[in-house]
């Protein structure tokens, strides 16, 4: 509740987010791409989606944001679990769904990175909003989950970028 108030009194709206955990069917790998330069955190990796605009569901938002970001037509997603977190740029509720089935081949249109990969990751830092969804899947799997796997060895300026 406190961080709630404090929320309030610094006028901060919580964004919301459609997040896709894309899973390859033919050995379980997941997409992580990393973010485009200018975003808050640019470089990290995270999985692929972005921000509900005005009247979307997160379905909606989700086959907009993978079309627009990896140029992949989604037929349906899983709802999953709804997660929050408060970064310095922003408080954002993620809608994370599952997805097995696109059409299209995966093409990087923000100049982003992508790799398939199986856990533990390999890539890093990884987005702190992720990290459940990456001990979900990890206890999916029975596979030990190491948080700290995970983190930048630094606190970098992008934190500060705008438009998060
Ligand atoms: N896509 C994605 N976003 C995540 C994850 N984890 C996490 O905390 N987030 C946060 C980071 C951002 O604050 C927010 C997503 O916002 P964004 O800026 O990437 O959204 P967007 O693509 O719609 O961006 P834009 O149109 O405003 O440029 O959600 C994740 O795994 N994937």
């Amino acid at each position: 509740m406190a961080q709630k108030s404090e929320n309030a009194v610094r006028g901060a709206v919580r964004v919301e987010v459609a997040v896709g955990v894309l899973i390859r069917e033919s050995d379980g790998a997941l997409l992580l791409t990393s973010r485009p330069a200018g975003k808050a955190r640019a470089g990290w990796w995270e999985f692929p989606g972005g921000k509900l605009e005005a009247g979307e569901t997160v379905e909606q938002a989700l086959r907009r944001e993978l079309q627009e970001e990896i140029g992949i037509t989604i037929d349906h997603c899983l709802p999953w679990q709804v997660t929050e977190h408060d970064y310095p740029h922003a408080q954002v509720r993620l809608h994370w769904c599952k997805v097995t089935r696109w059409q299209g081949e995966l093409v990087m249109r923000e100049g982003q990175e992508m790799a398939w990969q199986q856990l533990p990751l390999t890539v890093r830092p990884v987005l702190e909003g992720a990290l459940p969804a990456l001990q979900w899947l990890s206890d999916e799997r029975g596979l030990v989950f190491d948080a700290g796997a995970y983190a930048a060895t630094a606190v970098t300026a992008v934190d500060a970028a705008p438009g998060a």
